[in-house]
């Protein structure tokens, strides 16, 4: 590898209608938008990743406040707790023209992080008189020692491609964490697993209470579908036949509502395949755990 290729995290943070979404989807290409998908979604952590010939971004979208009806809000809340901290560089996106209370907040949050701030002034077409901006920008580098000041349009092609630039400047040396053709986050596998996991507690929670784990061993976005194959662990092979219930129906049924719930978190078909797997020891080997994710900072 390059000794001077750049890789890290990027946090984009901003009120809502900033444009984050619009910016990041342009930034990472077609790829990202579980976001775009599923509104709702924009709460969670996700992860675009853009790799370039010299550097690897990436991105990760604001943490929120998540629903607490929500099964998994436990998990999200936990990636949102982990997002901000990990970044090396952080974009607050604002709207020209436009600082309110929320936008105050957003950069509040930003503060106590001590990495530099890269503020993105959105939606600089929309500026019916162009003599605002230049003040605008003022005013805003007496709120904060910004790194850099970027007056732009997310629309605009040039626009994000010179900020992408920028953004490398700021990403430390380091090789890639994610594969050319990797485009899913961690943090998706990990909630894939753990909405299969969901599942297998409620189908057999009773017999196993604590005796399974699941590992993605596939997780790949094609198109409307994604395919998913997934290992079931358990501790022994009687567990893997209460598992598997007579006629493997048992398996059948988790593998069905799991799909469902994935679907529902992806916004896309989803073909799943589940194995189940005797492992001896897994619960309490940190080897085995960290072989199927169990230990990441995600988790
Ligand atoms: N004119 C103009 N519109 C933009 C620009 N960037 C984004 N928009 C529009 O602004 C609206 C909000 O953009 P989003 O990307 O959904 O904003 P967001 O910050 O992700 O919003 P939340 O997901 O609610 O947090 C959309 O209609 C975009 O098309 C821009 O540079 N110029």
């Amino acid at each position: 590898m390059d000794a001077d290729f750049k890789s890290g995290y990027i946090v984009l943070v901003g009120r809502p209608n900033v444009g984050k979404s619009t910016l990041l989807n342009h930034l990472v290409g077609q790829k990202v938008s579980i976001t775009s998908r599923r509104p709702q979604t924009t709460r969670n952590r996700i992860l675009g990743i853009r790799t370039r010939a010299d550097a690897q971004l990436l991105f990760v979208d604001t943490p929120g406040i998540h629903d607490p009806k929500n099964p998994l809000n436990r998990y999200m809340m936990r990636m949102a707790q982990g997002a901000l901290g990990a970044v090396d560089v952080a974009v607050l996106v604002v709207e020209a023209g436009t600082f309110r209370e929320d936008d105050a907040r957003a950069l509040d949050l930003l503060r106590p992080l001590g990495k530099p701030v890269i503020l993105v002034v959105n939606k600089v077409d929309t500026l019916k008189n162009k003599s605002r901006l230049l003040p605008f920008l003022q005013a805003m580098g007496e709120r904060h020692p910004f790194a850099e000041v970027v007056p732009m349009s997310a629309r605009a092609p040039a626009d994000v491609k010179a900020l992408e630039d920028l953004l490398v400047k700021y990403l430390p040396q380091g090789e890639p964490f994610y594969g050319e053709d990797e485009i899913t986050d961690r943090s998706m596998r990990f909630m894939a697993a753990e909405l299969i996991r969901e599942q297998v507690f409620r189908s057999v929670g009773q017999e196993l209470p604590y005796a399974s784990a699941v590992g993605i061993d596939e997780f790949k976005e094609e198109g409307r579908l994604t395919r998913i194959q997934a290992t079931i662990y358990v501790e022994r092979p009687g567990q893997k036949a209460i598992l598997i219930g007579a006629g493997g129906e048992r398996l059948k049924q988790i593998g069905q509502a799991a799909r469902l719930e994935l679907e529902k978190l992806l916004g896309t078909k989803v073909f799943l395949g589940l194995w189940v797997k005797v492992k001896t020891g897994w619960a309490t080997d940190a080897n085995v755990l960290h072989s199927i994710g169990y230990d990441r900072n995600d988790g």
